[in-house]
């Protein structure tokens, strides 16, 4: 589906460290893990075809991302952004149809069909009362359901999303990941970008942990969630705890090492 090969992203001035090579597939969800600045977002917009490697490729669906026009890209993949501030004076519905223009031909109008896709998607994030209001009257996390749910109007077979738990509160929280893991169990592949290790551990099957210095690790969920390897990532000393079969990781501090 979208396939790391020999991968090098492009951060000016840090050494090329691991390449990487994987493929996310079909009902896959991977977890993109690291510190501030280790290279997530610029991994998620180089996997997107957004920023050229350094060297190596990304290829979806057998050809190089680069190579594609970028309708035949968003035809198949969505991006949630980390943030999502408002770029021009646009309304919820003007922003939430944006996902459609990828599928309506330049002399087009959007159809029936796109406008309900459209309004189905802000029906599904609790978005629909909203739907004239200007984005910028939103509230961050209002702003970040019309972001998922753009996303969800492009009916992408591949999510790359920034932290798409950003602003949200904890029931919002839930009803993403619920979403994305609909979408997964729908067939398509997802890539999220967490600081949220609970998170990870609940709704990821695959991890990548990147270090800031470039190297990188990745494999399945079970065996990349480990408490040494975590501490060694953030450089933050972590306690594990299991309850009712699920791992949860909790950062210590002078207020709780003593647990
Ligand atoms: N255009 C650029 N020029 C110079 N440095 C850049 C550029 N873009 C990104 N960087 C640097 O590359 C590094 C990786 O940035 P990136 O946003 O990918 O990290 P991240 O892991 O997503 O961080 P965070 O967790 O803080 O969101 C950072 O040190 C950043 O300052």
């Amino acid at each position: 589906m979208l396939a790391a090969k020999n991968l090098i992203i492009d951060i000016p001035g840090r050494s090329s460290g691991t390449p990487l090579s994987f493929e996310i597939k079909p009902g896959e969800t991977w977890g993109v893990l690291g510190p501030n600045g280790a290279g997530k977002t610029t991994l998620l917009h180089t996997l997107a075809g957004l920023r050229k490697p350094r060297s190596g490729s990304v290829e979806l669906a057998g050809k190089n991302i680069q190579q594609l026009r970028r309708k035949q890209v968003a035809q198949q993949l969505a991006v949630v952004f980390q943030n999502n501030g408002e770029g021009f004076p646009a309304t919820v519905l003007e922003t939430v149809m944006i996902g459609r223009h990828p599928f309506i031909s330049p002399w087009d109008i959007e159809s029936a069909e796109d406008l309900a896709i459209a309004r189905a998607a802000l029906q599904k994030l609790e978005l629909a009362d909203l739907e004239h209001r200007l984005i910028s009257t939103l509230s961050g996390g209002e702003r970040q359901r019309l972001a998922i749910a753009t996303a969800l109007s492009q009916t992408p077979k591949l999510w790359l999303a920034d932290e798409p738990s950003n602003h949200l509160d904890l029931k919002h929280q839930v009803q993403i990941m619920e979403l994305l893991a609909e979408q997964a169990t729908a067939n398509c592949g997802i890539v999220l970008c967490l600081h949220d290790l609970n998170l990870a551990a609940q709704w990821c099957d695959k991890i990548l942990l990147l270090y800031p210095n470039g190297d990188a690790c990745w494999g399945d969920a079970d065996t990349m969630l480990a408490t040494p390897a975590l501490e060694k990532l953030y450089n933050q000393p972590l306690r594990s705890i299991v309850s009712d079969g699920q791992r949860y990781f909790i950062p210590l501090s002078s207020r709780n090492s003593g647990l």
